[in-house]
């Protein structure tokens, strides 16, 4: 793999592309920075061998030009607290000011640019557009492993223009290689843990996974669908009526694969989706009209920690229940200090990007596991076998623009 190692980026500009696609509160606070801090080693790499440094990432979804909510200004503090050390701005990722900012530059500066989907050309791959963010540096170097299922311009199509000078920045390298460590070399027993929202999100992830995984747990929003489809009551509990015959048909795949596919026992109701909604436990598929199953049930949490326990190799996608609201967190922590406990017995576990991230670090446990993923979709699109244009780019041995 062509990562930064392989060259020394003394008197060099390097344009890295990163994730800093960070949540910031009302006030602008970061609330997660594990994306930003995972491109630290990246950064110092190439300014210890004597080279500049150029950041440009996108912030959120701006929907029409440039935006002071989705403004990269607002992390260039926290990011010089991180790198110890001034960060330049640029408040314009091309153009004149982004280019005399990029030529001043001195060995050891780094220059952090506005937010590439101010222009819409960003996300629509635009190779005019990448040119000119290409001009900006002298060797590419992709490290934003989040996006990397995007084919936009800062991502992909720049690549053409350093056919002899892109690499793979650390954090994409160790994202790859753990990724590859769980797909290719997991150690049994392997169990996944598939929780969240919808069931549509995750159906080519579960179906691969079926192929590989001896447990398969699932948990979350998405449970409900399954409990619907054995005939169950789930009042108004999230359910996708339209992935009822395929959540039947993974149950049956699980058998014939013999995947051990354990769904909630129990679950906790509320009268309401709110932080002060009366609760109750129940049965699975015994839920009353007007309630709603918000996070597993005791017996579940502990059924679902043996099997973790239990595990020496782990993945975890997807929270068990409403975890953002304390009374609805019990089912994601009881799974977190199983997936801890099974990490101190030597188990290697993955954690999915963005909410199981959020929680796993809510409960204060991202350094007992063993890695924190930094992808949310990129994730999930690399482990169902797809290939992320990102990471394709720096690969492809184009000698060019097309
Ligand atoms: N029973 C439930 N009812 C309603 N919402 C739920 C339930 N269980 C979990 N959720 C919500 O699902 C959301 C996360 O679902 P989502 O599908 O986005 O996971 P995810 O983002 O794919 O996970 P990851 O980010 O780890 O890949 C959380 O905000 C959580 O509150
Ligand atoms: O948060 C993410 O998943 C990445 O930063 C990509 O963002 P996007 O889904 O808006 O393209």
């Amino acid at each position: 793999m062509n990562t930064i190692d392989f060259l020394n980026f003394s008197g060099k500009k390097a344009l890295i592309r990163v994730d800093f696609n960070v949540p910031l509160d009302d006030h602008f606070n970061i609330t997660d920075d594990n994306r930003m801090v995972g491109a630290v080693p990246t950064i110092e790499k190439i300014l210890k061998d004597g080279g500049s440094v150029i950041l440009m990432s996108h912030l959120g979804r701006p929907k029409d030009g440039p935006d002071d909510k989705y403004s990269l200004r607002h992390i260039v503090k926290h990011l010089a607290i991180l790198l110890n050390r001034d960060v330049h701005f640029a408040p314009d990722c091309i153009g004149e000011d982004a280019i005399a900012k990029s030529k001043a530059l001195k060995s050891g500066e780094v220059l952090l640019l506005e937010n590439l989907r101010f222009y819409k050309e960003e996300e629509k791959g635009d190779e005019a557009f990448a040119k000119k963010l290409a001009q900006l540096g002298d060797v590419y170097v992709n490290d934003a492993f989040g996006t990397a299922h995007r084919a936009h311009a800062s991502t992909a199509i720049i690549a053409k223009f350093f056919p002899d000078a892109k690499y793979f920045g650390y954090l994409m390298a160790g994202e790859l290689a753990n990724a590859e460590k769980i797909l290719n070399h997991a150690e049994r027993p392997f169990t996944a843990i598939m929780g969240g929202a919808k069931v549509s999100d995750k159906i080519l992830l579960i179906e691969k996974l079926l192929e590989k995984v001896d447990n398969l747990i699932i948990g979350g929003g998405m449970a409900y669908t399954f409990a619907k489809a054995q005939g169950g009551q789930i009042g108004t509990s999230l359910c996708e009526d339209d992935k009822m015959a395929l959540a039947l048909e993974l149950m049956e795949k699980a058998k014939q694969k013999k995947v051990n596919l354990i769904l909630p026992v129990d679950t906790i109701i509320a009268d309401a989706f709110s932080p002060d909604a009366k609760t109750a436990v129940v049965k699975t598929g015994t839920i009353p009209s007007d309630w709603m199953g918000l996070d597993i049930g005791p017996e579940t949490a502990k059924l679902f920690s043996e099997v973790i326990k239990n595990s020496k190799t782990i993945l975890w996608n997807g929270p068990m229940g409403v975890f953002e609201m304390d009374k609805f967190e019990v089912g994601t922590k009881a799974v977190a200090v199983a997936v801890v406990e099974a990490t101190k017995n030597g188990a290697f576990s993955l954690i999915g990007g963005g909410d199981s991230a959020a929680a796993v670090s809510k409960f204060g446990f991202e350094d007992q596991v063993s890695y924190v993923s930094t992808g949310g979709g990129a994730l999930l699109e690399y482990m169902e076998g797809k290939e992320l244009p990102g990471v394709k780019a720096i690969y492809h041995s184009g000698s060019g623009p097309e």
